[in-house]
This record gives structure tokens, C-alpha cells and sequence, in this order.
């Protein structure tokens, strides 16, 4: 009976061997991990990540051909087949801090099979790992051979999260690189063989190593690269009243680019694609080719540029300021159907709006209260070690409450931000979120999935990323930061009030000039109304007899422009 031993038992070492088991049965199958925690999981009824079908294929075979071990060195030593599915982060220290992967896991590893290895084997990349790593695991495997004779492959996954077992059962392809030897033309043969049992031969590339090292770095920069392309385009959108679901669609009927990967988001997540891209950044510059580097580097700056973009729309749109008010949070995953976190845009979204002083109420089908804790209060780059040498999860953050239901999260929030676009968000009562928040109430759709007029007819003032403007958005650019620096400039020179109803000059004074005072009772009604039914200029209009439109949304600008003046601190000498 072959033997394959997967070191690494996390959402790739998991759900791929225990595919190959069920498709194998003639195979056995270790999964081994230092985790001590993570391995009871793999042998219990709450497996350690969450995957649609997972739960089914590891009944099918645990026990069968499928074993989890924590006893790594005795199941090495006995496999003919290594696959090493071990984490390989961004290095945090050192020559490629903050680009290079740090290949600590995968060199302790290929020690590790050199010292326990008392038969000839196929060592398996399963890990995404740069070019020529494979040449610095064979060095490391080859320099005590003890006679034992060495092939490593190249095999990466390409599985999604969310969809893994099916990717796995169905991939696109299966690509496997080796040496150009016979030896090596062997072990590639020999691994085929494996996936042969249910992979259709023509969907199994071999290629020699570095094409297939590059290939995975390649296919994530190519997915990462749509992404921000479409999300650049949504900027553009905003800006210029285009919609771009409907400017996706137009682009992605075209038979060369295709539809798949074009939907506009709050930004990409995963422990993939910034990691890999970072990665082939730095292979980039090492290899002398700087502008090949910049143009990747891009990828990840428009990401950080959606992100920031979609914290600033909610921030300014609730008047400049979010502090003390509660936000809810709908969804933390970095998508649908995963309880990973990793990179999640959820995380540097929550942070962008904790600082600037909110309390967050986040509600997440899958993912517990100690991760996100973890996850706000981690280092860049820190979540990407095995869980036993993470940063225990030293404070938590006060602002944040997290709870188990979407109405709870809402309640008494003044505005809604959904972050993952898990199915049930797109059912939920709206109507009651709405009864149940403060008003004028907000939602701030980072994945495009709720029916936005429809949230406008119930009150909403909604936010859609890449769709034409809510008029109250119009009227608050998402530029806030150098927004406010030019007010303070202003306010240098004139730091008075500005609404009707305080005395002083105002910042819009001009606008102002024109129109009829407001009288108390008027003042009244407008807070009123925009409390209860939002931005509907119309419908406060119908409520103001004496004002037109026009002088409503002036004194509404002039209304925001109050606060934040104070909100700046500014005008403390006067209050
Ligand atoms: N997650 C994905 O969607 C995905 C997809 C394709 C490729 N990859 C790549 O696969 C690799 C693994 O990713 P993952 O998401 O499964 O990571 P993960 O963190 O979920 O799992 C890695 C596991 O390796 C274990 N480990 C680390 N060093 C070890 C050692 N010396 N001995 C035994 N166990 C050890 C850790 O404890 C951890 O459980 C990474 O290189 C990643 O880039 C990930």
C-alpha cells in the first residue's frame, strides 16, 4: 500500500488529503501537524475550519485510510509520499521584511525528513513557496542522504476557500513540476497516478519545477490584478455616475476577459493573495526588474486604497464622525461560506473606524468572538504562524462587542456595514433592522448584494460599492482627511459657526445670505425629518412649506459643516 504523509493540517493540508483518501482508498493517508489542538479538532465532530462538504468526506474515510497524527517524525519516516503543507508567511524581520515568504516552517520541515528518513521519497511543494525554493530543499534533504534518494515536485493548490472541496474534486487542473531527469520524469509519474484516480489526464500538467513554483504565484497575482482592477473602476464610477455591475458585465461578455472575478468589493482577503503578490514583488527585485515589481505592487496599493476609500464613505457620510456611535458589523470572514480570517478586509475596515472612535457590534456566522478579538489586536503578519506561536490574545478591544444575530448587531446602530456577502444578509427583515437602528440609519454595502432601492424606499441612506450616489452621499466626497486639513485652513482665518442657528459668520456664508432665516419651529421640523426619514429632500420639503430643496440642502451642508467644526475642536473657545 502506498503511504502519503501531508505534514500540515490546515485549510490546505485538510481538505486535500482527505479528497485523496476518498478517491484513493488504496492509499493511506496521514495528516501530521505540531498543533496539538488542531489535530483533536481534525478527530472530532467540530472540525477545525469550516468548508462546505468537508464534514461529509472526512466521515467517509477518517479512520478508513484517513488518520490525523500529531506523531510527525514516526509517520514521516514511514511515508513514500511527503506532501509539506506547511504555512510560509511574509518575513516580519531581516533581509525581505514585509515581502519575502519566510520559509522557517518549510526549512524545519525538509530538516525534520532528512533526519527521520530511512527510505527513498517524493518530497511534495503543496506549500505556495518562490521559485528555487525546491532547489534549497533538495540541498537541505541531499547534504545527509544516508544513501536515501530524494525527488522533490512542485504541486500547488489552487483550491478557493468556500468552494474547496468542490475545486478539489473538480479541479480546473492539477499542476505538477518536476526535474527534468529520469528519476525525476518518475516521481512525477508516480504522484499523476495518484490524482489519475479521478482527475481526467488531459486537466494534469507537468512542467519542470520553476514553471510550476511560478505558475502559483502567477495565478494568484493574475486573480488579485481583476479584482483591483475592478475596484479601481468602481472609484471611477462613483465619480462619474456609471454603475459598475453593469460596466463588469458589459466588459466580462468579451469571450478574452470573461465574467468570472469582476465584482466590485470593500477589497480582497485571504491569506493568499497579498502574501503571494508581496512575494513575487521581492523575486521581482532580487531579479533586477523593478518595473515588473511596481506594476505588481499596484495590485496590493489599490486594495488598501478600497478599503481606506469605503472607511472614509461611512465616516463622512454619518457627518464626519463616527465617535461613540455604534456601527454594526455584517460579516468579519474575507468571504462567504469560510470562517477564515486571514486578511480579511473586515479587519482593517473595523480598525479604520475603531480609530476614529466608534463601537462596533460584529455578527459573523462563523467566526468566534476570540478570533476577532485576535484579529484587531494582532501585528501585520503575525497571524500567519502555526496557532501555538500566534500572540495569545492579549486585550480586548472595548468598543468591539460581537454577537450571534444580525438584529442584535443592528440594534440602535446608526449605521450597518455588511463586509462578507454570506447569503443570509441578503434576506434579512430590513424593514425591522431599519425600525430597530437610530436615524437617519445607514448601510454601507461592501459587497454589492442588497437590493439598495429597495433599503431607500424603507428610509435607508444606502452606500453601493461602484453605484451611482445616494444624493446624501453626493454631497460628502469620500475624501474626508484632506478634506477636513483645508477647513481647518479656512477656520484659521474664521472660526465662527456657521448654521443659522448659532450667531457668527458662516463657512458658506454666501449661500447663506440669500435665504429666509430659519425660525425655531422650521429648525425643528428639519431635525426632525432627516431623523425620521433620512435624506428624502422631497418628502422634508412637503414638511417646510416656506423652503425649497435647494435651501433645505444648504442648511443641511452648513448643519454637517457645524459639526465638524466642533467635532475638530476647533471652536472649544466658543462653546
Ligand atoms: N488557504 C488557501 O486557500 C491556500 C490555497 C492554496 C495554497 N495555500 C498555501 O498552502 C500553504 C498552507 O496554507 P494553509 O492555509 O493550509 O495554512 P494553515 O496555517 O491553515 O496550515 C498550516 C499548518 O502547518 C502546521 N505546521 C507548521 N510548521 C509545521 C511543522 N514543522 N511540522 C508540522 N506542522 C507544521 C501549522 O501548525 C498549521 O496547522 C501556504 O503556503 C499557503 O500559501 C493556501
Amino acid at each position: 500500500m502506498v503511504k502519503i504523509c501531508c505534514i500540515g493540517a490546515g485549510y490546505v493540508g485538510g481538505p486535500t488529503m482527505a479528497v485523496i483518501a476518498l478517491k484513493c482508498p488504496a492509499i493511506e493517508v496521514v495528516v501530521v501537524d505540531i498543533s496539538v489542538s488542531r489535530i483533536n479538532a481534525w478527530n472530532s465532530d467540530q472540525l477545525p475550519i469550516y468548508e462546505p462538504g468537508l464534514d461529509d468526506v472526512v466521515k467517509q474515510c477518517r479512520g478508513r485510510n484517513l488518520f490525523f497524527s500529531t506523531e510527525v517524525e514516526k509517520h514521516v519516516a514511514e511515508a513514500d509520499i511527503v506532501f509539506v503543507s506547511v504555512n510560509t508567511p511574509t518575513k516580519t524581520q531581516g533581509l525581505g521584511a514585509g515581502k519575502a515568504a519566510d520559509l522557517t516552517y518549510w526549512e524545519s520541515a525538509a530538516r525534520m525528513i532528512a533526519d527521520v528518513s530511512k527510505s527513498d521519497k517524493i518530497v511534495v511543494e503543496k506549500s505556495t513557496v518562490p521559485v528555487k525554493t525546491a532547489e534549497a530543499i533538495e540541498k537541505i534533504l541531499t547534504h545527509n542522504t544516508k544513501g536515501i534518494n530524494y525527488q522533490i515536485l512542485s504541486n500547488p493548490e489552487f483550491l478557493a476557500e468556500g468552494t474547496a472541496i468542490q475545486d478539489l474534486l473538480k479541479p480546473d487542473r492539477v499542476l505538477i513540476g518536476g526535474r527534468e531527469t529520469p528519476e525525476g520524469q518518475k516521481a512525477i509519474q508516480a504522484l499523476k497516478d495518484v490524482y489519475a484516480q479521478w482527475v481526467p489526464e488531459d486537466r494534469i500538467l507537468t512542467t519542470n519545477l520553476w514553471s510550476a513554483e511560478l505558475s502559483k504565484l502567477a495565478a494568484n497575482a493574475f486573480l488579485a490584478q481583476r479584482i483591483s482592477s475592478v475596484n479601481a473602476m468602481s472609484a471611477l464610477c462613483e465619480a462619474t455616475g456609471a454603475d459598475v455591475t453593469q460596466v463588469s458585465y458589459a466588459v466580462g461578455k468579451d469571450t478574452r476577459i470573461g465574467p468570472k472575478f469582476l465584482n466590485a468589493s470593500v477589497g480582497f482577503g485571504g491569506s493568499c493573495f497579498q502574501k503571494d503578490i508581496l512575494n513575487l514583488v521581492y523575486i521581482c527585485e532580487c531579479n533586477g526588474l523593478p518595473e515588473v515589481a511596481e506594476y505588481w505592487k499596484q495590485v496590493i496599493k489599490i486594495n488598501d486604497y478600497q478599503k481606506n476609500r469605503f472607511v472614509n464613505r461611512v465616516v463622512s457620510s454619518m457627518f464626519n464622525t463616527v465617535a461613540n456611535k455604534k456601527i454594526a458589523i455584517l460579516g468579519f470572514a474575507f468571504k462567504k461560506d469560510t470562517g477564515d480570517t486571514r486578511e480579511t478586509p473586515a479587519i482593517d475596515v473595523c480598525k479604520g473606524l475603531l480609530g476614529d472612535k466608534s463601537r462596533l457590534s460584529i455578527y459573523d456566522p462563523q467566526v468566534t468572538e476570540d478570533q476577532i478579538q485576535r484579529d484587531l489586536t494582532m501585528n501585520k503578519f503575525d497571524w500567519d504562524h502555526p496557532i501555538h506561536l500566534q500572540p495569545m490574545s492579549p486585550t480586548t478591544v472595548k468598543q468591539v462587542s460581537v454577537v450571534w444575530d444580525a438584529y442584535e448587531a443592528t440594534k440602535d446602530a446608526h449605521g450597518l456595514c455588511i463586509l462578507t456577502e454570506w447569503d443570509e444578509f441578503k434576506t434579512l427583515d430590513y424593514q425591522r433592522i431599519f425600525d430597530n437602528m437610530q436615524k437617519p440609519a445607514f448601510v454601507f454595502d461592501g459587497r454589492n448584494i442588497v437590493d439598495a432601492e429597495k433599503l431607500r424606499e424603507i428610509g435607508f441612506i444606502v452606500y453601493s460599492i461602484g453605484k451611482p450616489l445616494d444624493p446624501w452621499l453626493k454631497d460628502m466626497p469620500a475624501k474626508r482627511k484632506e478634506k477636513k486639513r483645508k477647513e481647518k485652513k479656512t477656520m484659521n482665518s474664521d472660526t465662527n459657526l456657521s448654521s443659522s442657528s448659532r450667531k457668527g459668520k458662516s463657512v458658506g456664508e454666501s449661500k447663506e445670505k440669500k435665504q429666509a432665516p430659519w425660525s425655531r419651529e422650521e429648525e425643528k421640523i428639519f431635525e426632525n425629518s432627516i431623523a425620521e426619514i433620512g435624506l428624502n429632500w422631497e418628502r422634508i420639503a412637503s414638511r417646510l412649506p416656506g423652503k425649497t430643496i435647494e435651501e433645505i440642502k444648504d442648511h443641511y451642508d452648513l448643519l454637517v459643516k457645524d459639526i465638524e467644526l466642533i467635532e475638530s475642536g476647533a471652536l472649544d473657545h466658543l462653546l
